[in-house]
C-alpha cells in the first residue's frame, strides 16, 4: 500500500451500514471517479467492503451540485453529506447516514467536539440539516417537517399494504399493518404507484406496539432493498403512528432490526436521535480499485 491509497472507513447507525470516504477537499473522489459502478463495487458484501450505501465526507464548496440544492445556505454548510445508495443512485437524505457522517467529522479531527455538541449544519441533497451530539454519545438530527402527500399502496411479499405518503426530503410510504411484520419475506422489489412516487419510494411496514408511542419497523429501501434500519423511514413511521393516534405531535420509539431510534415530531419539525458507530478504518488496495 502506498501513501496515495484512498482512506476508507466503515460504520453504521442502528446497523444501516455505510462505506465512508473522507475527501475533505474533493481531490480524492471527484464526481467522475466515484461513479455508480464503483459505488456498487464498494457496497458489494462479497467482492467489496459491503454496505447499504456510501457517504463521501466533503466540503460543500467542492460538490458541483451542492450550490443548486443548498442555494444561499451553501455558505452556512461547511460540510456536505454526499450520499449514494448501494445501487449507485443518489438520495436526498439519509437519517442514519448523517449521524455517522458527523461522528466521522469528529473522529477524523475535522470538527471539534464542542461545536458538535452545539449542533452543526450539514448540507445534503434534501437541504441543510442540523446535527448534534447528545451527552450519552448518541446524535440527534433536526430532519425538518414530515410532509404528507396522500395515501398509497405497495405490494410486498405478495401482500398489498396501504399507507401514508410522507416526504422526509426523500419519499416514503409508511404502512401501519396488523400483519406480523417479522414473518414477511422482504427480499423482492415492492411494486407501487409510480404516479404518486415518480422517483421511487422507501416502503415502511409498521406494527404498532403502543398507540402513538412505540412501533416496530421493517423497511425496504429504494436503491438498496431491505435494510436493518432507515432513519428517514423511522421518522415517516413515527409520524404515521401519531396520525393514526389522532395526533401530529409526540415522541415515538421506533424499534428496527438493527436497534432503536427515537423520533420526536412537533408542529414544525422532526428530531431523530440514535447511535452512530465506527467499525473500521484503513485504505483501499490500489489493485482492487484498478478493478
Ligand atoms: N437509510 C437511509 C435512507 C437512504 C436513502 C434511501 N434509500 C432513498 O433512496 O431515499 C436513512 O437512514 O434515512
Amino acid at each position: 500500500m502506498n501513501r496515495t491509497s484512498p482512506r476508507v472507513l466503515v460504520g453504521h447507525g442502528t446497523e444501516n451500514d455505510f462505506v465512508v470516504l473522507p475527501d475533505p477537499d474533493g481531490s480524492v473522489w471527484p464526481g467522475h471517479r466515484l461513479d455508480g459502478a464503483l459505488v456498487r463495487r464498494l457496497c458489494d458484501r462479497r467482492a467489496g467492503l459491503g454496505g447499504d450505501g456510501v457517504l463521501r465526507v466533503v466540503r460543500s464548496v467542492h460538490v458541483p451540485d451542492a450550490a443548486d440544492v443548498l442555494g444561499a445556505d451553501l455558505a452556512r454548510c461547511e460540510w456536505f453529506m454526499d450520499h449514494r445508495n448501494a445501487d449507485g443512485s443518489t438520495a436526498e437524505m439519509c437519517g442514519n447516514g448523517i449521524r455517522l457522517f458527523v461522528h466521522v467529522l469528529v473522529s477524523e479531527g475535522l470538527l471539534d467536539r464542542a461545536t458538535c455538541e452545539a449542533g452543526v449544519l450539514v448540507g445534503t441533497r434534501g437541504g441543510p440539516r442540523r446535527v448534534g451530539a447528545t451527552p450519552n454519545g448518541d446524535y440527534w438530527v433536526d430532519m425538518g417537517p414530515a410532509r404528507e402527500f396522500g395515501t398509497g399502496k405497495a405490494e410486498v411479499s405478495r401482500q398489498v399494504f396501504s399507507g401514508l405518503a410522507v416526504s422526509m426530503g426523500n419519499p416514503h410510504l409508511a404502512c401501519l399493518t396488523d400483519a406480523e411484520i417479522d414473518t414477511l419475506d422482504l427480499t423482492g422489489t415492492p411494486s407501487f404507484d409510480s404516479a404518486l412516487f415518480p422517483d421511487g419510494v422507501n416502503v415502511e411496514l409498521i406494527n404498532v406496539l403502543e398507540a402513538g408511542a412505540h412501533v416496530r419497523l421493517r423497511v425496504v429501501e429504494r436503491g438498496v432493498g431491505e435494510t436493518r434500519s432507515c432513519g428517514t423511514g423511522a421518522c415517516a413511521a413515527g409520524y404515521a403512528a401519531l396520525v393514526a393516534d389522532g395526533r401530529t405531535e409526540g415522541t415515538v420509539q421506533v424499534d428496527v432490526p438493527g436497534g432503536r431510534l427515537s423520533v420526536e415530531v412537533t408542529s414544525g419539525t422532526t428530531v431523530l436521535t440514535g447511535p452512530a458507530v465506527l467499525v473500521s478504518a484503513g485504505v483501499l488496495c490500489p489493485e482492487w480499485l484498478a478493478g
